[in-house]
């Protein structure tokens, strides 16, 4: 199977593995220009753009937004339909994210100190988010739970989900998703220009305050130029994971955990990183054989050719460094020692601990979020959560006292800043003793 073979100790390695994970200029300055277009004509002509755009790259006939609403009786009925074993699938992993997902609800918190000021953190929940589930390549029921389910634990006012629906196909389990996590409307529209709509509005499409969920290329880039109007939770782009292998897992298994991710998208990235040759000899023979098993052979080859690698490293030690390096979306460690090795791992957006935990669980319904950073991101970014959907308002309620203390702090550093309107405010509340 053609993909890229490195060894750490080539010549060239840091620069060939800089390539691997970059994306060409060319490439990024095509989507940022295209995405910016996409945007702008829809903050111009809101659903006319809307329904245009929807129609030629989800090859849709729709005249009206109307068309493109499917409302809560919708997904009820779909929620019905669905066959009973798919039905009770989303329940169980619904019910174990929501379990995973409440333990991250932040509280408020507040104490007095010894002046009987107030000091503390108000926490709450946004208005409005707009959740982003991808349907292009594929359909996504488990991303519907994965963005709905922290919103939902939150306490969100409102979500407003979009998701497209290539051919007018609308996919059952994820409208039957949707009304498992409590969403009621679901609009059939997605790119770049269901980002545009959700940030600034159309005539159908309520503005959201916050972006979040997954998608291609020219998603994650309209989540990043649309982020300021709106906050958004992250990058999270085409699929990634990093596989990290003593050499004594079944390459069997480890070929089927790196196609897993590259079955995603062509522009998705699978790498192993392993310090035994031979093993690696063993994965791509299994990588031969294997492919040839899967339906999307073809989406597999291509991101295997364009962006895959199977690369031997001195030791283990420098394929822990090489991953620190990547930050990778998904990190599986496939080895003995597992937990102990993670924690040398600074970067990555999800870690899989030894060879029982292949990747393909942590989507569905181990319960963490599956909607992680990619694009080397988790250096600064982390998994989406209950966090995502909260912020934090800061208090301050001075007694007298309290205010007559800090008050003369306040005042020279007010002064020694030339702000005089701020010395004077605080210079009020001093009390003479
Ligand atoms: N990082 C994560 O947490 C995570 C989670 C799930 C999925 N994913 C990734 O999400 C992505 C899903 O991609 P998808 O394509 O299946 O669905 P998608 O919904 O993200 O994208 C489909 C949309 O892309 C737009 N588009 C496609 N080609 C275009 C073009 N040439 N010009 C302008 N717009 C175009 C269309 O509007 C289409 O509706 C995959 O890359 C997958 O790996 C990431
Ligand atoms: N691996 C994806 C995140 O990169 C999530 C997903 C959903 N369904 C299957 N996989
Ligand atoms: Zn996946």
């Amino acid at each position: 199977m053609n993909t890229h073979r490195l060894s750490s100790t080539d010549a060239d390695f840091d620069a060939r593995l800089d390539a691997l994970t970059a994306w060409s200029e060319e490439r990024d300055s095509e989507v940022t220009e295209r995405v910016h277009a996409i945007i702008q004509d829809v903050r111009r002509r809101g659903d006319a753009a809307l329904v245009e755009y929807t129609n030629r790259f989800d090859r849709r006939q729709a005249t009206d937004m109307a068309e493109l609403v499917i409302d809560a009786d919708a997904l009820q009925a779909a929620l019905a339909r669905i066959p009973a074993a798919h039905r009770e699938a989303l329940e169980i992993a619904a019910e174990r994210v929501r379990s995973y997902h409440r333990r991250q609800l932040t509280e408020s918190w507040q104490y007095r100190d010894e002046d009987g000021t107030l000091l503390g953190q108000q926490v709450t929940a946004l208005d409005r988010a707009g959740l982003y589930v991808p349907g292009g390549k594929a359909a996504y029921p488990s991303s519907v739970l994965m963005n709905a389910i922290p919103a939902q634990v939150a306490g969100v006012g409102e979500v407003v989900m979009v998701s497209p629906s290539p051919d007018g196909e609308l996919n059952d389990t994820v409208l039957a998703a949707a009304a498992i996590a409590g969403v009621s409307r679901v609009l059939s529209i997605g790119g770049a220009q269901a980002v545009a709509a959700l940030a600034y509005g159309t005539e159908t499409v309520p503005a959201v305050d916050k972006i979040v969920g997954p998608g291609n290329i020219y998603v994650a880039e309209a989540k990043r130029q649309v982020f300021g109007k709106v906050g958004i939770d992250m990058i999270a782009g085409p699929s990634e994971i990093v596989v990290v292998c003593d050499g004594h897992s079944d390459p069997d298994w480890i070929a089927m955990d790196l196609f897993s991710q590259a079955e995603h998208d062509e522009e998705a990235q699978a790498i192993l990183l392993c310090p035994d040759a031979a093993f690696i000899d063993a994965v791509q023979a299994s990588m031969a054989r294997l492919v040839t098993t899967l339906e999307r052979e073809t989406i597999i080859r291509t991101s295997m050719a364009d962006r895959g690698a199977l690369i031997l490293t001195r030791d283990l030690n420098e394929a822990i460094e090489v991953v620190n390096r990547l930050a990778p979306e998904h990190l599986e460690l496939s080895m003995a020692d597992a937990e102990q090795w993670a924690k040398k791992v600074r970067h990555a957006g999800a870690i899989f601990l030894g060879r029982h935990t292949p990747e393909a669980l942590g989507d569905y319904c181990a319960g963490p979020n599956h909607v992680l950073p990619t694009s080397a991101t988790a250096r600064f970014s982390s998994p989406l959560g209950v966090y995502d959907f909260q912020k934090r308002s800061s208090l301050i309620g001075c007694s007298p006292a309290g205010a007559s203390r800090l008050a003369a702090v306040a005042s020279p550093l007010a002064r020694s800043e030339g702000l005089t309107a701020h010395a004077r405010s605080a210079e009020y509340r001093l009390i003479e003793s």
